[in-house]
């Protein structure tokens, strides 16, 4: 591939392998992603989904294989902070006082220095990021005292604070009410319209019908790959999901 296709790619993983203590969690996986695509990563419980975020934003090493963001090495996207993770269930201590307003300034300290003192355009772009989510009234309230789907909200601010280009989400959906839903979508199609890459993962089979352009399916490698429409298929997510059928797994009406 030519050096100037290759910055065309927001996220550009390629065979990438990663073990813990000598245990294969993901091996040979690749995935390309381009502005303003929205990418559905499906797989079982343990197929490796959490280990290819955390290898995209290199919390964890990878073992073999290549990972270019925008072009780039993965340091300069840690230092540039063009990639945001949502993780499935945030590593805050719920009783630690600290409110949603600190929890989305928390999105601006890439680019803050070392003091941390929040010019106006953090506080612009606090201010911004909790409207987007809905959760003006609640901005000074302990984190401790949210709901799941109001602390889901609250991370997806953080996110949207951070004003990056990819957003990495880890089951953006578990466990939020219908409003909630709703509202996540809503986002999900506006970001996509401002042009950012997203790589989320769910169980919904609706959602990734709904929104989702591309559709990696994995089970420790990738399944199968691309266009929603061509690869979200009964064969491949039977063959994602151990030999279960989309019925047995979904429902009848899946
Ligand atoms: N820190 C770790 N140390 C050792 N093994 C790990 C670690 N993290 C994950 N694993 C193992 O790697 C494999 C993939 O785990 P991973 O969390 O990536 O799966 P997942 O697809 O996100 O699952 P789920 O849907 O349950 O969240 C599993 O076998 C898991 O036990």
């Amino acid at each position: 591939m030519d050096e100037l296709n290759y910055k065309n790619y927001r996220i550009e993983a390629e065979n990438i392998c990663v073990d813990y203590h000598g245990k294969v969690a993901l091996y040979d996986a690749n995935l390309k992603l381009k502005a303003g695509q929205i990418c559905g990563l499906v797989g079982m419980n343990g197929a490796g989904k959490t280990t290819f975020f955390n290898a995209l934003t290199g919390f964890v090493n990878i073992s073999k294989g290549k990972i270019r963001i925008n072009g780039e090495s993965l340091r300069i996207a840690q230092q540039d902070q063009s990639i945001a993770y949502v993780p499935q269930s945030e590593g805050i201590d719920s009783q630690f006082p600290v409110s949603v307003w600190d929890v989305v300034m928390m999105g601006r300290y890439g680019s803050m220095n070392i003091l941390r003192s929040p010019r106006e355009s953090d506080i612009q772009a606090v201010k911004d990021a909790i409207e987007r989510v809905d959760l003006m009234e609640l901005s000074s309230t302990p984190i401790g005292n949210l709901s799941g789907g109001q602390r889901k909200r609250t991370f997806l601010a953080r996110a949207i604070a951070q004003r990056a280009s990819i957003l990495l989400l880890d089951e953006p959906f578990a466990g939020v009410d219908i409003r909630t839903e709703k509202l996540i979508s809503e986002l999900f199609m506006q970001f996509k319209n401002e042009g950012k890459t997203i790589l989320l993962s769910t169980h919904d089979m609706i959602h990734v019908r709904e929104f989702c352009d591309l559709v990696l399916l994995i089970n420790k490698t990738v399944v199968a790959y691309g266009e929603t429409s061509e690869v979200f298929t009964p064969e491949n997510i039977t063959s994602t999901f151990g030999g279960m059928s989309p019925d047995v797994l979904f429902g009848p009406e899946s």
